[in-house]
């Protein structure tokens, strides 16, 4: 298997780093090429997403992605600001399902943003889509009638961007619990509207799976409120953005949800769900294991390699359990300690 590390910016070649650890630890049989992209690319050959790292991409079996984002980028044409490397990556190799797991650790229960016996019940799967949406729609400043500036960013999605994603929600759900609830806005948005007209189209194939309908708004509060009714959600590009997040506060930490993104074919991009972290980049102490885990999801998805996916698992579970934590879980170990103790634990 061929893959392509993109480190990027911030945290992001930081935590790689300890992604390689772990990938040299289990002396797995695969080929590694690197590339740039991001800010580090843009500062390198003046694009975020070059030719060449593109190429890469499209020649590789799997690609793990650290992130991207800089601040002394945020005033550059938006074609060229870092965010657009990950954007086109995803719509030029045509990855337009997401999946974000949140399950909560055992022995985070007291890092959680919610109370112990409410964060132990999670264990979802957000299915985000990742090719649509507002994020890809026509947008841009304009000039009102009045001479005011305008900006806007069409939503919108089209039945068979729909369908496609149910589909991957609906027999994700069928491994799982059995439970599907699509996340929408439809009592305002025609775009959401059709994605739930849709989505209640495709159940049809799906009889074994109960589906249900949420606003987001509804979504956002039941995610803090009770999110252990949640098995699989399956929503749009902006509200799975926002809903991971929030998500992630509710097991501990967003340096914890790592995510798949795939599409048709068997070749995947697994990133972290979170960013560069321009506030605590080059102090050495991100949470690398979000990263850790997103090489387990790559092995799984695009390697067929369950048995090394579930090792590294284990053993960032048994590491949260020893009691191993990071900054941002109210510890002080750093980013270096914590893939050590992962590689400890994958090779005792
Ligand atoms: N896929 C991606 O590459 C991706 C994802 C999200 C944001 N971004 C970009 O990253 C930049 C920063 O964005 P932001 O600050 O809104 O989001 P962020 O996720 O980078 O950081 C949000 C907060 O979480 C903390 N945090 C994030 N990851 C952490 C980790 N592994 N360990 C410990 N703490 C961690 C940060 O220190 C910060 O306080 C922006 O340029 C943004 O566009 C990129
Ligand atoms: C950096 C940004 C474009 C990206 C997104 O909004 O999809 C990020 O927030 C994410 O969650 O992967
Ligand atoms: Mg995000």
């Amino acid at each position: 298997m061929k893959i392509l590390l993109l480190a990027g910016d911030g945290i992001g070649p930081e935590i790689m780093a300890e992604a390689e650890k772990v990938i040299a630890a289990l002396a797995l049989p695969v080929m590694l090429d690197r590339a740039l992209v991001g800010g580090a690319a843009y500062q390198a050959v003046g694009h975020p997403l070059p030719r060449e790292t593109l190429a890469k991409a499209k020649a590789a079996d799997a690609i793990l992605f650290g992130a991207v984002g800089d601040p002394r980028f945020d005033a550059v044409e938006r074609h060229l600001r870092p965010e657009q490397a990950i954007l086109g990556l995803r719509s030029e190799l045509g990855l337009f399902a997401n999946l974000r797991p949140a399950k909560l650790f055992p022995g985070l229960e007291g890092s959680s943003a919610l109370r112990p016996e409410i964060a132990s019940a999670i264990d979802l799967l957000i299915v985000r889509e990742l090719n649509g949406d507002v994020y890809f729609g026509e947008k841009g400043t304009r000039k009102t009638a009045s001479g005011e500036r305008e900006g806007y960013d069409v939503m919108s999605y089209s039945e068979s961007e729909v369908r496609r994603i149910a589909h991957v929600a609906f027999r994700a759900a069928q491994g799982r619990r059995k439970r599907l609830c699509s996340v929408d806005k439809a009592n305002v948005l025609e775009t959401s509207q059709l994605w739930r007209d849709v989505v209640i189209e495709v159940a049809e194939d799906y009889p074994d799976v109960e589906l249900s309908h949420m606003y987001v708004d509804n979504a956002a509060m039941q995610l803090v409120r009770n999110p252990g009714q949640f098995d699989v959600v399956v929503t749009g590009n902006l509200f799975g953005d926002i809903l991971s997040d929030q998500a992630s506060m509710c097991v501990g930490s967003i340096g914890l949800l790592a995510s798949a993104s795939l599409g048709e074919g068997t070749r995947g991009l697994y990133e972290p769900i979170h960013g560069s972290a321009p506030d605590i980049a080059g102090k050495g102490i991100a949470n690398p294991l979000a990263m850790i885990l997103s090489l387990a999801m790559l092995l799984r998805h695009s390697g067929d390699d369950e048995a090394n996916a579930a090792r590294i698992e284990s053993a960032v579970a048994r590491v949260l359990a020893d009691g191993c934590r990071g900054a941002d879980l109210g510890g002080n170990m750093g980013t270096a300690a914590l893939g050590d103790a992962v590689v400890a634990a994958l090779t005792n």
